[in-house]
């Protein structure tokens, strides 16, 4: 059992509230930490791994606090987003050097084994500074698991990564939740999230936004209001026909020579428009979407 338990927590820098008042409960397996850019994730991550402490409430694993306890250390596995490591090292010399801090009987050998894992034997001689991105990615995860840790947090560990890496670290992800680990990484990608998390967690301006399977986050993304603009030859006209429809909740002239349109059913809207153009003798330019940025999803799931 690894079960990451996150009560009430906020943490605040100065006038900033970083994480609002956030309940989570994180167990085996692998766990998505979704949410745009200063949503909080890295601070979330670094609470969990007891780096951090908490301003208000408590990050236990498996009941215990993790923060002021060394031997939760020993369980905890951390790969910071820094890109800068101890460029003058080489990677064995990286990983051993985080073996010997956590005071492993045989670091050499630990390391090695973790290097192995991570399918870095043959670079493991050279400098880190010669690494490309994927690599040093890999070789942190390495180091961050010398120590065998039953919990892995991962702060955008697909950042910088070409598709062959990504699938390369997506599959040592799903290896490690197989051996009984709980992993937790962060990103603002919902694709990436939606190809290996068993467990999505959102996370918008500190808040807990939704929690469940990936299927169950889609479907809020996609069952939620769009917002399309649409340009014709005659937008007042196809503006009061779309009106007339259930699916549609608004339609409004932007400017001269545009509509702005709410729907409900994006599927259907993209059916219901040419076909009441082409019934009406209406010729349309443009559809497109235009509330589509990945915050403003997110901002919709906070409200929901
Ligand atoms: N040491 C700090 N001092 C002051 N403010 C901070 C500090 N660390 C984080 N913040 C602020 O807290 C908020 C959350 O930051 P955090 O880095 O946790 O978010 P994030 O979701 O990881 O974002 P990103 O993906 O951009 O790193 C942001 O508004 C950020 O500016």
């Amino acid at each position: 059992m690894s079960d990451l338990e996150l009560t009430d927590v906020s943490r605040w820098y100065g006038n900033v509230v970083a994480v609002n008042d956030v309940n989570m409960h994180i167990g085996p397996g692998v766990t998505g930490l979704l949410g745009p850019n200063g949503a909080g994730k890295s601070t979330l991550l670094s609470m969990m791994a007891g780096l951090l402490p908490p301003s208000a409430g408590t990050v236990t694993l498996d009941g215990q606090p993790t923060r002021g306890h060394v031997e939760m250390y020993r369980r905890i596995g951390l790969v910071p987003v820094q890109e800068s490591l101890y460029d003058f090292l080489t990677g064995e010399q990286f990983v051993r050097l985080n073996a010997e801090l956590q005071k492993i009987p045989q670091p050499k050998l630990a390391a090695k084994h973790a290097i192995g894992l991570l399918d870095m034997a043959e670079a493991a001689d050279r400098k880190i500074s010669t690494y490309s991105k994927g690599m040093k990615q890999r070789i942190k995860v390495a180091s961050a698991l010398v120590h065998d840790p039953a919990v892995l947090l991962l702060d955008e560990p697909f950042n910088g990564m070409d598709p062959i890496q990504r699938r390369h670290m997506m599959g040592l992800l799903t290896q490690f939740a197989e051996q009984g680990r709980t992993i937790v990484f962060s990103s603002h990608i919902l694709e990436e999230v939606e190809q290996i998390a068993r467990q999505v967690e959102v996370v918008v301006a500190g808040r807990h936004a939704a929690s469940g399977d990936f299927a169950a986050i889609r479907r809020l993304m996609t069952d939620r209001p769009n917002q399309y603009i649409v340009r014709s030859s005659d937008d007042r006209k196809l503006a009061s026909l779309l009106l007339a429809e259930p699916s549609v909740r608004g339609a409004r002239l932007r400017g001269t020579n545009a509509l702005e349109v709410e729907a409900d059913d994006f599927g259907g809207f993209a059916q219901i428009v040419p076909k009441l153009a082409r019934d009406n003798g209406i010729r349309i330019f443009e559809l497109n979407p235009t509330d589509e940025s990945l915050e403003s999803v997110f901002s919709y799931l906070v409200n929901t």
